[in-house]
């Protein structure tokens, strides 16, 4: 059985910080919450973990293996390096949604993410070394298939976004109110799909549904490991197999 650990990670008070104290730049935000998000993925990728930038002031951490030490010291990194601070909430479970609910809630309990009194706060509790497993993490790694010929060599730039979007906006409502999913756009037509202990069925019965909603072809590996990097490597080689086969669903362990 699955056991995701999951990390909130809320940029602290802000909404107030980007116009006091006046409005600031646009693309210097762009920059900043860039920057960010690559330090934080760089911190959390070095130690086996994944990060997603989602909205960039909140971002959403897949962290098994690391401890609330390791979160301390990416607070304390950060904090000395940017003009903002991190609060850190973070949960376990089996069910990833369940996970992610109570990380936010932990967070949400130490105070309003525009309380200029609450900094810094780490809350939760991580896996313990001893009772890490080999199918903690199952990540699901889809893609559009043959995207470059369908939409990006055909289209202009922009309408394939749409298209591209279209299919990651029914996935993801679909893996998270029917499969208890987190799912993540990360660049090109790939989307990680963090996932408790779905079936070959399971993704078949997905990309059916976004096929039929919404007109676009998903091919998915899945793979997993004790931690995130080792699930979602394994899921790409899934879904190199799926590339070479021409099938849709391929599970990495069997
Ligand atoms: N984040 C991420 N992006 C990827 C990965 N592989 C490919 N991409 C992105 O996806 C885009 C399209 O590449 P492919 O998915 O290989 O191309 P395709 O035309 O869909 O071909 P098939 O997947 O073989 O059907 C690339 O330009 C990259 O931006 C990956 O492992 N991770």
């Amino acid at each position: 059985m699955t056991t995701t650990q999951v990390t909130l990670v809320q940029i602290d008070n802000y909404g107030p910080w980007t116009v006091t104290p006046e409005p600031r730049r646009e693309a210097d935000l762009q920059t900043l919450q860039s920057r960010l998000y690559a330090d934080i993925s760089q911190f959390v990728g070095n130690r086996g973990g994944y990060v997603f930038f989602t909205r960039f002031d909140n971002m959403i951490a897949i962290t098994n293996g690391l401890d609330l030490e390791d979160h301390a010291l990416l607070q304390e990194s950060v904090g000395n390096r940017y003009p903002v601070t991190l609060s850190l909430g973070v949960s376990t479970n089996a069910n990833p949604v369940q996970a992610l609910a109570d990380a936010t809630g932990h967070v949400q309990d130490a105070g309003s993410a525009q309380d200029k009194n609450r900094r810094e706060c780490l809350e939760g509790r991580v896996i313990d070394g001893d009772e890490r497993r080999e199918d903690d993490i199952q990540i699901a790694h889809f893609d559009v298939v043959n995207a470059t010929g369908q939409y990006t060599d055909e289209l202009n730039a922009f309408d394939t976004f749409i298209e591209i979007e279209q299919g990651y906006a029914e996935l993801m409502r679909h893996m998270r109110y029917s499969h208890d999913s987190l799912s993540f756009f990360v660049g090109g037509d790939n989307i990680i799909v963090v996932c408790p202990d779905l079936t070959a069925d399971d993704y078949e019965e997905a990309i059916y549904h976004v096929q039929e909603a919404v007109d676009v072809d998903l091919q998915v590996g899945v793979g997993r490991g004790t931690s995130a990097h080792d699930a979602g490597f394994a899921a790409k080689h899934a879904l190199e197999t799926c590339r070479a086969d021409g099938t849709r669903v391929e599970l990495e362990w069997e």
